[in-house]
């Protein structure tokens, strides 16, 4: 059956049994405690749960689909390594085998693809929750004393929130062809639910352009105007777009995904981030879904990324999105034209 179903298909539904293989890995490293955080750059940090996460997908998926062109965030010092057999994944989602594959898609070949891999976005996120993990109160403080750039308002503000923010923590894989994103995978290592009385942990979105969205259920956005932007990398420019919104309400909240997440469930109406710093892993899958389920995804200026494997990676002009063309529209005129101007410059 499997030959008949269009590439794209398999691909997708490849990737929604692989990110839930990476979600286990990310839970398993936060469970051991040991997360060898390293600083990549200002404010760009990488643990082991990103680098393990990100052979298993490339491995998973490289291994059956050799000639699709497989592009992740993290450098992968260690790939000498042997991977663990067990994270290569072979397993397809057998439900999405049967979604139906828009006809423009149908042809597509392994050469077309680009897959972008963002095996943890929101590591800010990851590292902080696993302070709040830590149950006693002094191994919590010894963690923050060797974790990079918390600052004490920030380690006060963990110790009010439940759960930290592993919430935030999503693997994104986005499938571009002819540089648009058109199918995706979100999944959410620490989503919690109870299904028939059993506690379950993780959940994967998936989207494919003209087919829909599955694995969670959309809501229309907010009656209010409520805005999603960064809680750990914010700067002047991103308060003083914030600032013109109007918006009744601001949340504050890690990951390009998870943002992409409250979009889609109704949580928020527009997400703004008009900064540098995002990079092509970190929108190419959340775009891909928000488009299928009938929003918009580009820069601050309105434009759309480009996603073909030789295009930069940073997303230097920032990142507008929305539930609907009319909400983007909104947030688009109000972005001052000489914010616009800086952020072309960079
Ligand atoms: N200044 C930055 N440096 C490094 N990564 C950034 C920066 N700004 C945004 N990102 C990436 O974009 C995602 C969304 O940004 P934010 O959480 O600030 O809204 C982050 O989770 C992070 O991805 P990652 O966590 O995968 O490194
Ligand atoms: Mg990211």
């Amino acid at each position: 059956m499997t030959s008949t179903v269009p590439l794209i298909v398999r691909l997708l539904a490849s990737s929604v049994s692989v990110a839930n293989r990476a979600g286990k890995i990310i839970r398993d490293v936060m469970s051991k405690g040991e997360l060898g955080i390293v600083e990549k750059g200002k404010d760009d940090l990488q643990t082991e749960a990103d680098r393990s996460a990100q052979r298993c997908i490339i491995a998973s998926l490289s291994a059956q689909f050799p000639k699709v062109n497989i592009i992740g965030e993290e450098d992968n010092p260690d790939t000498e390594d042997e991977i663990p057999s067990d994270w290569i994944v072979i397993d397809t989602d057998k439900d999405i085998l049967n979604i139906g594959c828009p006809s423009n898609l149908q042809g597509v070949k392994e050469e077309d693809i680009v897959v972008w891999v963002d095996p943890l976005d929101g590591t800010s996120e990851y590292t902080q929750g696993a302070l709040m993990l830590k149950r006693d109160p002094w191994e919590r403080w010894k963690m923050y004393l060797t974790h990079p750039f918390i600052s004490i308002k920030w380690y006060l503000s963990l110790l009010q929130s439940n759960y930290g923010f592993l919430e935030h923590v999503t693997v994104l894989i986005g499938i571009a062809v002819n540089e648009k994103p058109v199918a995706g995978v979100i999944h959410q290592p620490y989503y919690k639910t109870l299904i028939g009385g059993e506690k379950k942990i993780g959940r994967t979105i998936w989207g494919i352009q003209e087919v829909g969205v599955g694995g969670f259920t959309p809501a229309p956005p907010p009656d209010a105007l409520v805005i999603t932007t960064t809680r750990s990398h914010s700067n002047p420019m991103v308060e003083k777009a914030l600032q013109v919104m109007n918006a009744n309400q601001i949340l504050r909240v890690g990951g390009a995904g998870y943002k992409v997440l409250q979009l889609l469930e109704g949580v928020a109406s527009i997400y703004v981030f008009a900064s540098g710093g995002c990079k092509k892993w970190d929108t190419c899958a959340p775009e891909a879904i928000l488009s299928a389920a009938g929003g918009k995804l580009t820069d601050i200026l309105g434009n759309y990324y480009k996603y073909g494997a030789s295009e930069s990676r940073p997303n230097k002009t920032g990142v507008l999105a929305a539930v609907n063309n009319d909400l983007h529209s909104y947030a688009l005129n109000r972005i001052p034209e000489e914010l616009k101007d800086t952020l072309s410059k960079k």
